[in-house]
């Protein structure tokens, strides 16, 4: 049978528990919403397929708990990913400590070059903020990664994030299989909803 797609990238989410990560892939995946907490148990996955340059993408999102006793299983997942979203909660400062973390347990876990983006969820409780938003920006420049601040609850830059992450997927992959073939920006082409509040560096 033939294949419904072009490629087929498989995409990880870290990150503190209760962040949301799930509401995150819920949200790209089936475009809804809970307001209920229901904390991961070990991994788990959803899929979307998503079309960039004319290229049918299938999207394997893996969604770890975040609570630690998982440690063990989830970073065994980390190998597969060829990208990575770490997500912090922007009214939790703690977890966007912890995004150093989650930055050495890639180092340690995933393979080398695989694509990383930094996300500063709950963007749309701004009353309850505690991290800037210029310092989720300063972070990912460290890092040399991209970076947005996402609502799963609102929707808000969600698709753009995993959109932007498949893209850059696609661009790497593109380049390495021809060689000196001429560099195309694929980024430029991708959907992008202006947001004043949520933004992308
Ligand atoms: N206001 C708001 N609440 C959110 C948002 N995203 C998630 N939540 C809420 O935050 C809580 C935790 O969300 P989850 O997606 O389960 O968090 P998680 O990171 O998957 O947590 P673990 O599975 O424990 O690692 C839930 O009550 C969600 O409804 C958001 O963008 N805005």
């Amino acid at each position: 049978m033939a294949k419904s797609y072009d490629h087929l990238f498989k995409l990880l989410l870290i990150g503190d528990s209760g962040v949301g990560k799930t509401c995150l892939i819920v949200r790209f995946s089936e475009d809804s919403f809970n307001n209920t907490y229901i904390s991961t148990i070990g991994i788990d996955f959803k899929i979307r397929t998503t079309e960039i340059q004319g290229k049918k993408i299938k999207l394997q999102v893996w969604d770890t708990a975040g609570q630690e006793r998982f440690k063990t299983i989830t970073t065994a997942y980390y190998r597969g990913a060829m990208g990575i979203i770490l997500v912090y909660d922007i009214t939790d400062e703690r977890s966007f400590e912890n995004i150093q973390n989650w930055m050495k347990s890639i180092k340690e876990n995933a393979a080398a070059g695989v694509e990383r983006m930094l996300l500063g969820n709950k963007c749309d409780i701004e009353i309850k903020r505690k991290v800037p938003k210029d310092r989720g920006e300063k972070l990912a420049k460290e890092h040399n990664i991209r970076f947005f601040e996402t609502s799963a609850k609102s929707s808000q830059n969600v698709d753009e994030a995993f959109n932007t992450l498949a893209s850059d997927i696609l661009m790497k992959i593109t380049k390495r299989s021809a060689p000196g073939a001429k560099e195309v920006d694929l980024r430029s082409s991708t959907k992008t909803k202006n947001s004043n509040k949520c933004s992308l560096v």
